[in-house]
């Protein structure tokens, strides 16, 4: 299905499953998650046509999936306007056994959980390199905790020397001096966990969210339904919530 090689490869087979599988014609309203492997879901819904679309409505988590949708010339919304989405695509770093996901990798955690709760349904798409076990893995860099900025110093502490992440850390801008800063005007620290503290990733959510300053996390738990991977060999992993269970499954390269 995919024409390009490699990692982008894998996250068009991924992203265009996932589509042809989840957004139906009924669909109106569409959650567009953040990252690198977002656009392709957008360029999936545009094949959809001009006339399926032309009827619905796209949610974006940021700034980066606002331009998406504008470029594509499709209809722009808010999750203000549209408190139930009928589904939502988005990205993430990490995704476990159970289907919690590690997000925020973009900084764009506290949109996309709010779009990811809103949804009927929440569906991940990504790159083989993203389907683990367990959480930490694979993803070092830790989890993305949204902060106000005048309480990163104190919320750093309190990860550190209390929640147990010596290397929590304040993320640091690339191409501008200082902290990145989120499209809500926040800041982000990295916060890693041993394999230990992050095994019941809920009970570590609550304990993160609960300190002050603390706006929210990227860990994800118990929200997606389904988990699309697009694998070297051009297959498609598949997880996905069925009862109490989760189900993998795998439809070979076309
Ligand atoms: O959580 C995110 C942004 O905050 C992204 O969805 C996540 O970082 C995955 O991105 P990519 O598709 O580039 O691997």
């Amino acid at each position: 299905m995919s024409q390009l090689p490699g990692i982008e490869g894998a996250k068009q087979l991924a992203a265009y499953t996932a589509v042809d599988k989840h957004i139906l014609p009924h669909h109106k309203i569409i959650g567009i998650g953040s990252g690198s492997t977002v656009p392709y879901v957008v360029e999936r819904i545009m094949q959809q046509g001009t006339e399926l679309n032309k009827g619905r409505t796209f949610i974006p988590t940021g700034f980066q999936s606002k331009e998406l949708i504008i470029e594509a010339r499709l209809n722009l919304g808010d999750v203000d306007q549209y408190l139930t989405i009928d589904v939502t695509i988005d990205g993430a770093d990490e995704v476990d056994a159970q289907l919690n996901c590690i997000k925020g990798g973009g900084a764009c955690h506290l949109r996309e959980k709010v779009l990811a709760e809103a949804a009927k349904s929440f569906i991940i798409v990504a790159d083989y390199r993203k389907n683990g076990k367990y959480l930490g893995e694979n993803f070092a860099h830790g989890v993305p905790i949204e902060v106000v900025p005048f309480a990163y110093a104190k919320v750093l502490q309190n990860l550190r020397s209390v929640l147990g992440s010596p290397n929590a850390s304040l993320r640091m801008a690339k191409a501008k001096a200082g902290p990145v800063v989120t499209d809500n005007a926040n800041f982000v620290i990295d916060a890693p966990f041993s394999r230990d503290l992050i095994k019941d990733p809920s009970s570590l959510l609550t304990k993160i969210k609960l300190l002050t300053g603390v706006v929210e996390v990227g860990l994800f738990c118990n929200i997606a339904q389904a988990a699309y991977f697009g694998n070297q060999d051009g297959s498609v992993t598949i997880k996905r919530v069925e009862g109490a269970k989760v189900i993998e499954e795998s439809i070979a390269a076309s």
